[in-house]
């Protein structure tokens, strides 16, 4: 039980990883803001944990929307009196399109999701942080946030502006007791395959050269596992890391 009595949102966690990390937080005695675009799964993964003894409810955000980004950290805080960890963690892919194919409409959907969203969600839970004097973030970045060479350039873009904003907010309030981390998962079994719309072959065919490099997929729990550890006291000298849970794959290079 190493997050009894604490409040967690977790974002996109109808699928995937943020299932996974929704569903081991609540294993761990925090009440669990389950928080996705896709309602019905939102509903069912908030159901298994209360199944299964825990704390937990289901909000529809759309993370690329601001009403919905700030309300998220307002319902958490409504629902269970505060809030104490923030997992950011929704997030859709490209098409692994290189810069001279990208279109605009794609380029800032990606960027709606995977950064302006954690970067509103952030700044509301801030001040609920500050006057605790406490509290913790985890943005669930990528590999592609550090390598060039993982997806397209909107999504590499996209995550290494995440790892950017996660060390940048470790740093400013490191002194305030707000931790702020990042886990670059390498390639996990999930979903994330069905928010693409339409494959670029030749920006497939240049990522696919360092995915062969990768020794293994993993799996939502090993990334649920790394995030536990990250919102536990256990990582209480732990901040402003971009942790790579990829099974040796950026070893590589
Ligand atoms: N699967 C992989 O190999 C990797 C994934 N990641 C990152 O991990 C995170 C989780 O992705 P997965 O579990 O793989 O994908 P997934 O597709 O299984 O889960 C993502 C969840 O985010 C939700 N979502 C999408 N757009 C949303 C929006 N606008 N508002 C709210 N929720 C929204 C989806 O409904 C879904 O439930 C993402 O940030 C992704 O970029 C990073 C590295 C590798
Ligand atoms: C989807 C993604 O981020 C990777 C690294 O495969």
């Amino acid at each position: 039980m190493k997050l009894e009595g604490k409040v967690a949102v977790v974002t996109g966690a109808a699928s995937g990883m943020g299932k996974a990390i929704a569903e081991l937080y609540g294993k761990n005695g925090a009440k669990v803001i389950v928080s996705d675009i896709n309602i019905d799964g939102a509903e069912q993964v908030a159901a298994g944990i209360l199944g299964n003894g825990g704390t937990a409810a289901a909000v529809k955000t759309d993370i690329a929307k601001q009403g919905d980004a700030e309300g998220l950290i307002d319902e958490a805080v409504n629902t269970f009196g505060t809030l104490d960890i923030l997992v950011n963690n929704a997030g859709i892919m490209d098409n692994f399109e290189p810069v001279g194919d990208i279109e605009d409409a794609l380029w800032e959907k990606v960027f709606a999701v995977n950064t302006t969203g954690v970067m509103r969600t952030m700044r509301k839970a801030v001040p609920v942080f500050l006057e605790k004097g406490k509290g913790v973030i985890i943005n669930i970045a990528s590999t592609g946030g550090f390598s060039g060479a993982h997806a397209g350039a909107a999504y590499g873009a996209s995550k290494h502006a995440v790892v950017g904003l996660t060390k940048n907010t470790a740093f400013m309030y490191a002194n305030e007791g707000i931790r702020c981390n990042a886990i670059a998962p390498g390639a996990v079994e999930t979903n994330i395959g069905a928010s693409m719309t339409g494959i670029n072959q030749f920006g497939m065919s240049r990522a696919g050269l360092t995915h062969g490099l990768s020794p293994r997929t993993g799996q939502p729990v090993e990334i649920a596992e790394a995030a536990l550890f990250l919102a536990s006291d256990e990582s209480s000298f732990v901040n402003g890391v971009v942790m790579p849970v990829d099974g040796g794959w950026t070893s590589a290079f």
